[in-house]
C-alpha cells in the first residue's frame, strides 16, 4: 500500500503536523495535489494537501484512515517543500500557513472559473436572414470572434429574439470557455531608452553571474530601466521574473512602462483585484501562459516554473515583512528560493536599509550604484526651516515664508508643487487648550482623528462621533485640532491661492477604484498646480514639471517608539524630495521641522546617505538593535484585562527563568503595548532582544504555549520576530 502525509486544514495550533493516510488502491497520489480525508473522532470531510508520499508503512497502523477523495490538479512541486519547512521554522509558522502561500486564492472556499458562453460567427446569413436585421449581428459577432456573450449584443442594442433566431438556426455558435478575469486595457508603447554607462554596468553585473545585488541608485536615477532590461534578457533566455514593489509604489505610471513594454506577457497581482481575477492570475502563471509579474509581496509564491530573478523595488520599504500569519519576511524568502537554483535576486532602492547596506558591506551581497540622475537634471537643492522662529516671529500658519515664497514663485513660472505630509492621523488629533484634555478613542486607546465635517475618527477601528462643543473634561469652549491633516492643508492652500487647481491624494480621496488613475492622469498633463498628499505620493513618480516639494511637518515620524525612527524619517524626506527637478528644470525642496537639528534630517538636506549610515550603523551596535540582534515580539491579547496581565506575569517569569542561559538574550516587559486597546482587545507585550536563533525561537514559542495552555480560550498569542512595529 501507498501512503501520503498530509497537512490537513485545520486552523488549530495542536493540528499542526503531517497526518499519514492511506492511499486507495489502485489510485496514486503525488506531492502538491489536494485530497478530502475523513478527520476527527467524527469523519468529517476535510480538504488536505499532499506533502509526502511513501511505501513504507507507518509504525503505528492502527487506525489508519484512507483518502476519500483525489483531485486532479495539483498546487506545489516537490521542490517547494523546502520553502515550506523554511517558512515554517524561521517564522513559527504552521505548516496550513505556509501551504496557503502557495494556493490560488480562493480555493478552499471553493472559487472556480467563470466560464461563460461566446458567441461566434459560423455561417453567413442567407433568405429571410439575409435581413439587415440579422446581417448587422453576424457582421458585429464575425469582426469580433468570442469577443461577446449575448447579453453584451443586447446592450449593444440588438434585439435579443433575433440573437436568439440567429443561434438556433446555426448562424451564430455558443462556445463556453473559461473566462479569464483579466484586465485587456491595451497600454501605448514604452520604448527602451538607450542605457547609460553606470545602468550598463549594472546590467552586466547581475547578468554575468547569479547572486544577490544590492541596487543603491539615487531618486531618478533610471532604476527601472535597469529593471525592465534585466527582465528583457531573463525572458530572452526562456525564464520567469517577477517584480515586488510596495503596494503604495504600484502606481498607474509603472504598470504603464511594464505594460508598455512587455505587454500581455505580464502580470499585475495586486490588493485592488478581485479574488476572482487573483485566482485566475494564478492560473495564467500556473499554466505558462505569463512569463512576468509585478506585485506586492504575495506575488513572490505565483507557481512560475522557472523563476531565475526577482526584483525587489523600495526594499527598504517594510511591507516585504508580512504581519499576518505566516509572518514571512519576502526578501529573505527570495533569496532563499533563488539560491537553490543559481537566480539572481536585486534589491533596489534610492534609501537602502541599514540592514542590506551592512551587508553588501560585509560582502555578503553584492552592491551596485546608480550615483547620478539619469536625465539632466540634478538632485534638488534642499532647505530646512526652523518652524520654532517661524513662530517666534508670529507665523502661526501651516506654511513657513519661504515655502509661502517659494510656492508663489513656482504658480507664476506655471511650475507644479507637490506638498507631503506623513500619516494624517499622527497630526490631527483635538486637544483642549485650557486643561489639556485630548480627544481619544474609548475602544482604541489613539488619538481620534478630526475630519471637516465637525466629526472626530477613530482611524483603528473606524469609530466616529461629533466633536463636542466643550471640553468634557473642564467644560471649556476652547477646543481645536492640533497640528493638521491633508484637509486643513487643503483648506489653507485655496485660501492663500485661489486660483491655483488644487488636488488632495490620500487615503479618504482614493478609495473609489478609479480615483488614483484619474488624479494621476490628471497631474500628469497638467491640469493641477498643487498636489497634496501622504505617503502614497512620496515614491516612484516621474512627473517632469514638479519643481518644488514642500514637507510640511518633516518630523512627526521621528516620535514614534521604534528604534527605527531616525532611518524612516531619512528614508521618507530623501524619497519624497526625490519628485523635485526631475525633469530640465531645477528643483527645490523645503524641509519644515521643529527639530532642525536631527541627524536623520541634516544628512537627508545633504544628500549624504553614506553619512546617515554610518552614524545610524553605529548606533545600532552600540545599542544592540538589528541587524545586530533580532526581536522577537510576543503580544497577548484579550478582553479581559486582569486575566492578561496574570498570564503575561506568568509567562515573563518562565520566560526570564528558561532563558537564564542564554547570556546573549534579553527579556523587555511585559508592559501594555502603545496602542493598548484594539476592538476592545487589550494588548500587552514582551520582548526578547539579543542572539535569538532559529531553534531558540521554535523552543520559546513551544513553552509560551504550553506556559498559557489552557488559559488560550481566553487570549490570543501572536509571535512575530523582527516586526514591522513595535507599538
Ligand atoms: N538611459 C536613460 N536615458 C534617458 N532617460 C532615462 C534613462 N534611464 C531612465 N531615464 C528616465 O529618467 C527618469 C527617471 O527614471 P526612473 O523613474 O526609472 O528613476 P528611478 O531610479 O526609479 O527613480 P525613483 O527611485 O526616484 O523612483 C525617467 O523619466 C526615465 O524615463
Ligand atoms: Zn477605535
Amino acid at each position: 500500500m501507498t501512503y501520503a502525509q498530509l497537512v490537513v486544514n485545520h486552523e488549530a495550533q495542536a493540528m499542526d503536523r503531517l497526518f499519514t493516510y492511506g492511499v486507495p488502491e489502485g489510485k496514486t497520489v503525488a506531492v502538491g495535489q489536494r485530497v478530502k480525508v475523513p478527520f476527527g473522532q467524527g469523519n468529517r470531510r476535510v480538504d488536505a494537501f499532499v506533502l509526502q508520499v511513501t511505501e513504507e508503512a507507518p509504525q503505528d497502523l492502527k487506525g489508519l484512515k484512507e483518502i476519500s477523495t483525489i483531485f486532479p490538479e495539483s498546487y506545489f512541486e516537490k521542490e517547494h517543500l523546502p520553502l515550506i519547512e523554511a517558512v515554517r521554522s524561521r517564522y513559527l509558522a504552521t505548516y496550513l500557513d505556509a501551504v496557503k502561500l502557495l494556493l490560488p486564492k480562493g480555493l478552499l472556499q471553493g472559487m472556480t472559473y467563470k466560464t461563460s458562453e461566446k458567441l461566434y460567427f459560423a455561417r453567413p446569413g442567407e433568405g429571410k436572414y439575409a435581413d439587415p436585421r440579422y446581417q448587422s449581428i453576424l457582421q458585429e459577432v464575425k469582426a469580433h470572434p468570442g469577443e461577446y456573450i449575448k447579453a453584451d449584443l443586447v446592450r449593444m442594442g440588438f434585439s435579443q429574439s433575433s440573437v436568439n433566431t440567429l443561434i438556433k438556426h446555426g448562424f451564430l455558435e455558443i462556445l463556453s470557455e473559461n473566462q479569464y478575469r483579466v484586465n485587456r486595457q491595451s497600454y501605448p508603447d514604452y520604448a527602451p531608452r538607450v542605457l547609460n554607462a553606470a545602468q550598463e554596468r549594472a546590467v552586466k553585473a547581475v547578468t554575468d553571474t547569479p547572486g544577490t545585488y544590492l541596487l543603491h541608485g539615487i531618486t531618478g536615477s533610471g532604476k527601472t530601466e535597469v529593471f525592465l532590461e534585466l527582465i528583457r534578457r531573463n525572458l530572452e533566455a526562456g525564464h520567469d521574473s517577477i517584480m515586488l514593489v510596495p503596494e503604495i509604489s504600484l502606481t498607474p505610471q509603472m504598470i504603464e512602462r511594464f505594460k508598455g513594454r512587455f505587454g500581455k506577457d505580464i502580470t499585475i497581482f495586486h490588493s485592488r483585484l478581485s479574488d476572482g481575477e487573483r485566482h485566475d492570475e494564478w492560473h495564467r502563471v500556473r499554466q505558462g501562459r505569463v512569463k512576468i509579474a509585478i506585485g506586492a509581496r504575495s506575488a513572490l509564491f505565483l507557481p512560475f516554473q522557472d523563476l531565475r530573478l526577482v526584483i525587489i523595488d523600495e526594499e527598504h520599504e517594510s511591507t516585504y515583512k508580512s504581519e499576518m500569519s505566516p509572518k514571512y519576511n519576502a526578501k529573505e524568502m527570495a533569496e532563499f528560493m533563488l539560491e537553490r537554483k543559481d537566480g539572481r535576486l536585486v534589491m533596489a532602492s534610492a534609501t537602502p536599509s541599514i540592514e542590506s547596506t551592512l551587508r553588501a558591506e560585509r560582502g555578503e551581497i553584492t552592491k551596485l550604484e546608480l550615483p547620478e540622475r539619469a536625465t539632466a537634471g540634478v538632485l534638488p537643492e534642499m532647505e530646512i526651516v526652523d518652524m520654532r522662529a517661524e513662530l517666534m516671529a508670529g507665523n502661526r500658519t501651516i506654511f513657513s515664508r519661504p515655502l509661502m515664497a517659494a510656492m508663489t514663485e513656482a504658480l507664476a513660472k506655471e511650475e507644479q508643487i507637490i506638498l507631503f505630509l506623513n500619516r494624517r492621523g499622527f497630526s490631527t488629533f483635538v486637544s483642549c487648550r485650557s486643561c489639556g484634555f485630548v480627544f481619544k478613542c474609548p475602544q482604541c486607546d489613539i488619538s481620534l482623528t478630526y475630519h471637516r465635517d465637525n466629526s472626530l475618527m477613530c482611524h483603528q477601528c473606524g469609530q466616529r462621533k461629533y466633536l463636542p462643543k466643550t471640553c468634557p473634561s473642564c467644560s471649556s469652549k476652547y477646543i481645536k485640532q492640533f497640528g493638521t491633516g491633508t484637509e486643513k492643508v487643503e483648506e489653507a492652500i485655496r485660501q492663500a491661492f485661489p486660483q491655483a487647481r488644487v488636488m488632495r491624494m490620500d487615503r479618504d480621496t482614493t478609495r473609489q477604484k478609479d480615483a488614483y488613475e484619474t488624479m494621476y492622469q490628471d497631474f500628469k498633463n497638467n491640469r493641477c498646480d498643487i498636489l497634496i498628499g501622504t505617503q502614497m505620493i512620496s515614491k516612484g513618480l516621474d512627473f517632469k514639471d514638479v519643481t518644488l516639494v514642500g514637507i510640511l511637518a518633516a518630523d512627526l515620524s521621528l516620535n514614534l517608539p521604534d528604534y527605527r525612527a531616525s532611518e524612516k524619517t531619512f528614508q521618507l524626506i530623501t524619497q519624497v524630495a526625490g519628485r523635485a527637478g526631475r525633469g530640465d528644470k531645477p528643483g527645490k525642496v523645503i524641509i519644515q521641522s521643529y527639530s532642525p537639528e536631527e541627524k536623520a534630517i541634516v544628512a537627508a538636506k545633504d544628500h549624504d546617505y553614506a553619512g546617515f549610515y554610518r552614524q545610524e550603523v553605529e548606533m545600532r551596535r552600540m545599542l544592540q538593535n538589528p541587524p545586530f540582534s533580532k526581536i522577537l515580539q510576543i503580544i497577548l491579547t484579550s478582553l479581559q484585562e486582569e486575566v492578561l496581565i496574570k498570564n503575561i506575569q506568568i509567562l515573563d517569569s518562565v520566560l526570564r527563568k528558561y532563558l537564564i542561559k542564554y547570556d546573549k538574550i534579553i527579556v523587555l516587559g511585559p508592559s501594555p503595548c502603545l496602542i493598548s486597546k484594539i476592538k476592545n482587545q487589550h494588548r500587552w507585550q514582551i520582548l526578547l532582544k539579543g542572539d535569538i536563533g532559529e531553534e531558540t525561537a521554535q523552543a520559546v514559542k513551544e513553552l509560551v504555549q504550553s506556559t498559557l495552555g489552557k488559559a488560550q480560550k481566553d487570549l490570543k498569542v501572536s509571535i512575530d520576530i523582527n516586526p514591522n512595529s513595535m507599538m
